[in-house]
């Protein structure tokens, strides 16, 4: 049986080709961003994220990241607008992050990388369900939100706090009342068609990278790198480094909502 993937020397992004071929596709992600690159494309409407905390079920350790999963059965958790057309319901959101603040964020701007980055998956309701959603070119977009060091982030703060209960690869739990739009910066965005920046790496993705970071402090980033790669029993080994590298642009445009 082939290695489950992950990140480390023999399964991580350098190996998940032989797995996964896509992996050399047109439309990977993630990119290195370079903003002088961009295009400003004045046709772009402000991004439309309407969220809707009761939609929050549980947090969960899925030996890759965390994730906050969302009851997608509705359009009261939606994005809208920006580069997309039609309603995109949330499914979840997760992070990547470092070993140390130098490196984490999947995407890096002008060969920049960020400590963390912040994921928020929805799906194009023109189809029936997210798995439907992930094998489709337009089925899928992502909100990529970078984290740096700074002030505490009182609403991640909640996120954190629940982390003593999914220290370890397959833990859940109830989750409730949390609004991700907390965790929103300004509105000025950089997009692309890409992928899923793990296996199965679906080239699904219209890519929303929002320019401007949010803060978090030094002690709960550290919280992060408290969590499980491994399930209860195993020798511990903290999930940190969990990013994929940027990959080929292959001659893809990058809109900017801003000069
Ligand atoms: C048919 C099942 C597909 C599950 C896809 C799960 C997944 C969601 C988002 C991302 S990310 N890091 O590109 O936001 C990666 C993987
Ligand atoms: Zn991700």
């Amino acid at each position: 049986m082939a290695h489950a993937w992950g990140y480390a020397a023999n399964n991580g992004p350098d190996k998940w080709v032989s797995n996964f071929p896509v992996a050399d596709g047109p439309r990977q992600s993630p990119i290195d961003i370079l903003p002088g690159g961009a295009s400003y494309d004045s046709g772009l409407k402000p991004l439309r994220l309407k969220y809707d905390p009761s939609n929050c079920l549980e947090i969960l350790n899925n030996g890759h990241s965390f994730q906050v999963t969302f009851a997608d059965d509705s359009d009261s958790s939606t994005l809208k607008e920006g580069p997309i057309s039609g309603v995109y319901r949330l499914k979840q959101f997760h992070f990547h992050w470092g070993a140390c603040d130098d490196k984490g964020s999947e995407h890096t701007v002008a060969g920049t990388k960020f400590p963390f980055e912040l994921h928020l998956v929805h799906w194009n309701t023109k189809y029936p369900s997210f798995g439907e959603a992930a094998s489709k070119p337009d089925g899928l977009a992502v909100v990529g939100v970078f984290l740096k060091i700074g002030d505490a982030n009182p609403s991640l703060q909640k996120v954190l706090d629940a982390f003593n209960n999914i220290r370890a690869k397959g833990k859940q739990t109830f989750f409730a009342d949390f609004d991700p739009k907390t965790l929103r910066p300004g509105c000025l965005d950089l997009d692309y068609d890409g992928s899923l920046t793990t296996p199965p790496l679906l080239e699904s993705v219209s890519w929303i990278v929002l320019k401007e970071p949010i803060s978090v402090s030094p002690t709960q980033m550290t919280r992060f790198r408290g969590l499980l790669f491994t399930g209860e029993g195993e020798a511990p080994c903290c999930i940190v480094d969990n990013y994929r590298p940027p990959q080929p642009l292959k001659g893809r445009q990058v809109r900017a909502s801003f000069k």
